[in-house]
């Protein structure tokens, strides 16, 4: 186990059945860390992560955060530890407002027990937790408006702001930008790297397939292939190896001096 690490996880395995989808997994990101888990289908991400997040209980191996076990804890527990998952909240709830969708979260933090919506009126510190996320996302002039009303790139915001909204220490996101063009996939890591700088967040993980955004802002990547650690390297060297690309994804290197430009999140 790394010796600062916030989330360490030593020697796991989880199999489903007979079917081993991790094998010997050892993984960690240290304070400050943007770490990218890669690999192609079925290699075992989502799995890794939903061990991470306490949500699966390894077969074998250990879990820690923060020098805390953590294997099997659940969501809840978990968030409370801090440490948060972006999921799809604006699939699930289209006809909330983003205030309310922020409010649940907020809420939820400050453990506002009985009716979340409630305290969203009268809460004055669920209200200002709702406006201050919102603001580091650009999301304040659309607080009223329904999660289903916004665009592709603003319902992603709109994720990513909700795990914000529990204060976590680590974020974990998984392919924070899929389903949005280009030029507003860079927006929305710039937004989300400058948010987590400005909430305090000292970890971020990332599941993703677009390797100009692993490029870009990854310290670290965890290759993952067939349930093991392919590799686990700094970009710089990651991207120098193409067996290892190839391996991973079946594309060529990106270019690593290139930077994307930014722009503004487009409303719908
Ligand atoms: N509940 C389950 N029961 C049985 N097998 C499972 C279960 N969940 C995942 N698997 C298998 O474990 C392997 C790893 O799956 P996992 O979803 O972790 O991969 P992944 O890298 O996230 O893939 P993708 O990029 O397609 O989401 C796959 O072969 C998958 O079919």
């Amino acid at each position: 186990m790394a010796s600062h690490a916030l989330l360490s996880a030593h020697q796991v395995s989880k199999s489903y059945g007979d079917f081993h989808a991790l094998r010997n997994v050892s993984v960690h990101v240290d304070d400050g860390e943007f770490i990218s888990i890669v690999g192609p289908n079925g290699a075992g991400k989502s799995t890794l992560v939903n061990v991470l997040t306490g949500l699966l209980k390894p077969t074998t191996g250990h879990v820690h955060f923060r020098g805390q076990d953590i294997a099997g804890i659940g969501p809840v527990e978990l968030s409370r530890r801090g440490m948060a998952r972006g999921f799809q909240l604006v699939n699930i709830f289209p006809a909330l407002t983003v205030r309310e969708t922020l409010g649940v979260a907020a809420a939820s933090r400050l453990r506002r027990i009985g009716n979340p919506f409630r305290s969203l009126g009268a809460d004055r510190e669920v209200r200002d937790a709702v406006e201050e996320v919102a603001d580091i996302f650009n999301l304040r002039h659309r607080l009223d408006q329904q999660a289903s009303a916004l665009s592709q790139g603003e319902k992603k915001l709109l994720d990513v702001a909700s795990a914000f909204a529990l204060k976590p220490e680590l974020i974990l996101i998984d392919e924070p930008t899929s389903g949005v063009s280009t030029g507003d996939k860079h927006a929305i890591m710039e937004l989300l790297v400058a948010a987590s700088r400005k909430a305090g967040v000292r970890g971020i993980i990332q599941v993703e397939h677009d390797m100009d955004l692993v490029a870009r802002y990854s310290d670290r990547i965890v290759a993952l292939q067939a349930g093991t650690v392919l590799a686990d390297e700094k970009p710089e060297t990651f991207f120098k190896d193409p067996a290892l690309i190839a391996a991973v994804v079946g594309t060529r290197p990106p270019k690593m001096t290139q930077k994307p430009a930014v722009q503004e999140i487009r409303p719908c």
